[in-house]
């Protein structure tokens, strides 16, 4: 059996914590066989565990508390920490092991329900789960957790990740963000959003590309971690692409352009200083696939 889970960019500027799409890379999960005790094969670098101590592990364990140790492999293609879910692609891989594991047949919102209460928003684990475009939102209710969340299509685009070598993690990206926005403020930022939002469901690219630039959330307090934002930003207008915008908590940035834009602005992004990778990736439609 092998689990197959995509990434997954936040925010898209001002849908911040409740807007996320699903991209064309993805962790790979593979069971061997039962084991005496839990080991994940993997290249993915010292820092992630080969043990019970990996978030996958966790996950599955807290999801299934007497889940029987199996040998796994793990390859992924998302870089960790630059802003495009490796956290939330691990999340819910370690679900739906302990979902295929013990039989336990938990529907998509349940799989939300767990995926968020663990990484604290949904906006990049609905998704991860459910494939495309999706917006959600994940609020305390009388002491319980409530989430609303809806999945649309995204329109055909061409999706150009900038992703510098640098790692960013979310923790720390958020550690710079302040604790309270005026009304004011609160009520343009959440009026930006929801034009984002409605011209993505109707398909008009341009306008919501506006608005992914206008965000008035989080961008301006994470600048210090995303120098390049500025000068691909110039790239993007200058070629009439979509726009560009911090993915996730960052560094990464995620440039939304037409087919016939693509390359001149891939091109351009390439001769920029700094160390960084260059990724076309296109919208993953599935989310998490068992195969
Ligand atoms: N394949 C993996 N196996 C185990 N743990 C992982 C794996 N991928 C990511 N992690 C854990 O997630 C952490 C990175 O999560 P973080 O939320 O900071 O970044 P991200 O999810 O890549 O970015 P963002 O949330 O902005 O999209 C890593 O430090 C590690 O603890
Ligand atoms: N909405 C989250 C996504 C990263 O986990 C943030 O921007 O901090």
């Amino acid at each position: 059996m092998k689990i197959c889970v995509p990434a997954t960019s936040a925010n898209l500027g001002p849908g911040f914590d409740s807007c996320g799409v699903a991209l064309s890379s993805y962790l790979t999960i593979e069971i061997i066989e039962e084991d005496t005790k839990w080991t994940v094969d993997h290249e993915l670098g010292d820092a992630i565990p080969h043990d019970e101590q990996n978030l996958l592990i966790q996950t599955a364990q807290q999801v299934a508390p007497g889940l029987k140790p199996q040998h796994l492999k793990m390859t992924s293609s998302i870089p960790i920490a630059r802003g495009l879910g490796s956290s939330s692609s691990i999340i819910v891989a370690g679900i739906e092991l302990a979902n295929r594991l013990e039989n336990l047949n938990l529907t998509e919102r349940q799989k939300i329900e767990i995926a968020t209460s663990i990484e604290g928003h949904p906006d990049n684990c609905a998704p991860a789960i459910c494939g495309d475009f999706v917006v959600a939102s994940y609020f305390f209710n009388q002491n319980k957790p409530t989430i609303h969340y809806v999945k649309h299509y995204f329109p055909e685009c061409q999706i150009i990740a900038y992703i510098p070598h640098s790692q960013v993690l979310t923790k720390e990206s958020r550690s710079v963000l302040p604790e309270t926005l005026s009304f004011e403020e609160a009520v343009k930022a959440s009026s930006i959003a929801n034009v984002m939002i409605a011209a993505v469901l109707n398909g008009d690219l341009r306008l919501a590309g506006k608005m992914m630039e206008q965000d008035r959330w989080h961008e301006a307090y994470r600048q210090e971690f995303v120098p390049h934002l500025a000068t691909i930003r110039e790239i993007v207008k200058r070629n009439e692409g979509y726009a560009a915008f911090l993915s996730g908590a960052g560094p990464t940035v995620l440039i939304l352009t037409s087919e016939e834009k693509s390359d001149l602005i891939t091109f351009e992004l390439e001769q920029m200083e700094g160390s960084a990778q260059i990724e076309q990736l296109s919208v993953d439609r599935e989310g998490v696939q068992v195969f």
